[in-house]
Parts: structure tokens; sequence; C-alpha cells
């Protein structure tokens, strides 16, 4: 039997992911505008030369223009992928939308052939992707516990990219749960610590 928390979670997936859907395709254009703006002039970013990132899919916050930004700036841009049997995100060094594949869930991941291995200790920064986030940074997944696992023993620095509306009052906290340190949205940035 799945436990209450699992079946509130489950709940609330689903409530937040019908809320970013009903953004308008421009509201949704210009927030993430106004998002990456704000994320571009953060110390985040002007002092991350090792980011790790998704690849974004609607209605998560766009980041390929972020992919492209790093690029041009010459930093090293690493993209997850999953490991479905043991729940372990690795990340691997992107250089081209085309090295990527898609692999589940409709997801772009690192193709692992052709692009490089970057084992977490090298990654100084890891933007957090989410459906939904407290003030303290607390985060609800997709519900893999992927970036939970991740986290865990993860020394540098983590920030989430999030419309207003995925900001809730609380969410059921379990005891591996790890916040993010900061939190960028269209409206300005929270400071989680
Ligand atoms: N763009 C993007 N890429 C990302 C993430 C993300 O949030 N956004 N992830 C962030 O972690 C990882 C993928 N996360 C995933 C999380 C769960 C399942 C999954 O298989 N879910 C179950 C249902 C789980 C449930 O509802 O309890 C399933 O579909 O069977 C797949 C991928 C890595 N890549
Ligand atoms: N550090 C961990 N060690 C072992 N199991 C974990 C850990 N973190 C999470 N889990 C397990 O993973 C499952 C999914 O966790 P949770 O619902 O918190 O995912 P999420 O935070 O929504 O997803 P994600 O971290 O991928 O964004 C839970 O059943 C939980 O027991």
């Amino acid at each position: 039997m799945k436990r209450r928390d699992d079946m509130d979670k489950k709940e609330l997936r689903r409530s937040q992911l019908d809320l970013l859907k009903a953004i308008s395709p421009l509201e949704y254009e210009q927030k993430c505008f106004e998002i990456e703006q704000r994320f571009f002039r953060s110390d985040f970013w002007k002092n991350s030369e090792v980011v790790a990132v998704t690849v974004s899919k609607p209605p998560e916050v766009n980041t390929w223009n972020i992919i492209k930004r790093g690029w041009e700036e010459g930093k090293t841009i690493c993209v997850p992928k999953c490991m479905p049997k043991t729940k372990e995100l690795i990340f691997h060094e992107l250089n081209s939308f085309q090295e990527l594949e898609t692999v589940f869930y409709g997801l772009f991941e690192p193709t692992p052939s052709i692009t490089k291995r970057v084992h977490r200790d090298s990654i100084q920064s890891v933007i957090v992707p989410g459906l939904a986030y407290t003030e303290k940074g607390y985060r609800l997944g997709f519900g893999g516990g992927y970036y939970d696992r991740f986290l865990s023993g993860f020394n540098g620095h983590t920030l989430s990219l999030a419309f207003s509306e995925q900001l809730v009052e609380n969410l059921p906290l379990e005891s591996f749960d790890i916040p993010v340190a900061e939190i960028i949205t269209e409206n300005g940035r929270i400071h989680c610590e």
C-alpha cells in the first residue's frame, strides 16, 4: 500500500502540472525571458564554470537559452542521464544539441557514446528542476527521487528556476529532501538558506 504522503505528492504533481499547462504561450515566453535575464545577472551564473542543468520540456521553465549562453561564454554544460534501475543521475558534458537522444519519458538525455561523463565532484553548480517549491527551497520533483539522491553528498551551489505559480506554502517533507539554496522567479530571487 502507498503511504499517505506519496498519494499527496502524486496529486500535487498533477495539480501543479495542470497549473503550469494553463499558462498561455505568450505569458510563458515572457516569464521565461524574465527568469533567464535575472539568472544571467546572478552570482550563481557568473561564478560557475561547470554547470549542471536539465534540458527543459514545456511547461518547465525553458533552459535551452541557458545552455546556449553557457557555450557562448565557454562554460562547461553538463546534462543529466537517468539510471532507472538504481535511480542514480549521472551527468555528461554537452557541446551540441545533436548530442542528445530521447530515451524515455520524452526527455532529452546526453548520448553516452559520444559525450564525456563528468563526475559529481567536478560540478560546481546545479540548476535543480521541480514542479513546486517552498520559500525554504524544498522541492517537489517528478517523483524519481533522482535529484534528492544526487544532492545528498553534493557540496556545490544549487538553484532552481521557477514560475511564481510554482511557489507553494508547504509540501509534504521527508527525511531525504534536500532544499535548494536559492530560487529565481520572474518576480525576483529567493534566498532559501
Ligand atoms: N527536463 C527535465 N529533465 C530531467 C528531470 C526533470 O525534472 N526535468 N529530472 C528530474 O528528476 C530527471 C528525470 N526525472 C524523472 C522522474 C521520474 C520518472 C518516472 O519514471 N516516473 C514514474 C512515475 C513516478 C511517480 O509519479 O511516482 C513513471 O513515469 O513511471 C522519470 C524521470 C532527469 N531529467
Ligand atoms: N537520498 C535518498 N536515498 C534513498 N531513497 C531516496 C532518496 N531520496 C529519495 N528517495 C526515494 O525516491 C522516491 C521519490 O522521492 P520524491 O518523491 O521525493 O521525488 P522528487 O523529489 O519528487 O523527485 P526528484 O528528486 O527526482 O526531482 C521516494 O520513494 C524516496 O523513498
